[in-house]
């Protein structure tokens, strides 16, 4: 397992030892954090704990075990009123709409108005706008997608500091999800600010995070930061014969030699695909994505 350290810059969310049982599923000492500047994805398969982890980030659930803290401060006093003023601070959006849907889109910010004293009633008209969302349309008539651009819309206003998004590019189509990657790169490009964002759509962490946590039965699998995993590593799209000869050369030694059959043949983790290029150039070898990194590490096998 690896972890990526964030202790040189402020760490606006940390998660240390959470723990907590369901009938069936565990959260097992879910730990890793997220410093000031950063992007970072947390994946996993369904059921994972990804939303779990997010909900006892956000005192939404009670921990058995363990402590989160966003912004410095304890998670389980988030749901207190004296909370209040720190939640202000954080941009929430989950992948279900939380609004009233008698409301129409226009109506929308007086809740929030109501809800958050930093409300910016500019910024909002901005983002409906950019985003293009119907201001005389009922939340309830609203596209999956559209609602997801107008949670996003009221995340962005209030002014936060950091974002938590749990499947917020779920049912964007794509050119509506690199416009929120841009929105989330203006967002953290300001100082004191970070996005904590889970997704099952690996294609945008690819180009948006900085670091990628992965979470499987509940436990933290790997926390590495991407430019590791994209850029140093590769994927050696191998036949048995290759393989045999990658393992018997001692290049990657057996203990870290992770593969995955397929039926046309065995993609092999490499951890530098420049010195395995060199030593191996009959052997196509591509660059490493973090969906290939998280089939490898979820259902590959080790030599
Ligand atoms: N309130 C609850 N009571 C009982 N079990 C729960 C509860 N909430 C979540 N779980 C269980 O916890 C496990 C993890 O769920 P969670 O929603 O955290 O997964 P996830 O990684 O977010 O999945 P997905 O990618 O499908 O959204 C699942 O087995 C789920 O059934």
């Amino acid at each position: 397992m690896s972890f990526a350290s964030s202790e040189s810059a402020d760490v606006l969310i940390k998660a240390s030892g959470l723990t907590k049982h369901y009938d069936g599923f565990s959260l097992q000492g879910v730990t890793f954090a997220v410093a000031e500047g950063e992007v970072v994805g947390f994946v996993g398969k369904n059921g994972a704990g990804k939303s779990t982890t997010i909900k006892a980030l956000l005192g939404l659930i009670k921990l058995d075990g363990g402590a989160g803290s966003v912004l410095g401060h304890d998670s389980a006093t988030l749901s207190h009123p004296e909370g209040a003023r720190i939640k202000e601070q954080v941009g929430v959006v989950f992948d279900t709409i939380s609004m009233p849907g008698h409301l129409k889109v226009s109506e929308v910010a007086r809740v929030y108005e109501c809800a958050f004293a930093t409300w910016d009633q500019r910024a909002f008209q901005s983002y409906l706008g950019r985003f293009e969302l119907p201001a005389d349309k009922a939340v309830k008539d609203l596209s999956r997608g559209m609602g997801m651009k107008l949670s996003l819309a009221c995340a962005l206003s209030h002014g936060a500091q950091l974002l938590i998004l749990d499947e917020a590019t779920a049912g964007l189509d794509p050119m509506a999800r690199d416009e929120v990657l841009d929105l989330l790169r203006e967002f953290v490009a300001e100082p004191g600010r970070a996005v904590l964002m889970s997704s099952h759509i690996t294609s945008d962490l690819d180009k948006i995070a900085d670091r990628v946590v992965c979470i499987d039965a509940g436990r933290i699998v790997f926390d590495r930061y991407k430019d590791e995993i994209c850029d140093q590593m590769g994927v050696a799209r191998c036949r048995v014969a290759d393989f045999e000869a990658i393992a018997a050369s001692g290049i990657i030694p057996d203990h870290e030699l992770v593969y995955l059959r397929h039926d046309y043949g065995i993609d092999v983790l490499v951890p530098d695909r420049f010195a395995f290029a060199e030593n191996f150039p009959q052997v196509p070898c591509d660059r490493m994505t973090i969906d290939d990194y998280l089939a490898l590490t979820l259902k590959g096998g080790v030599r």
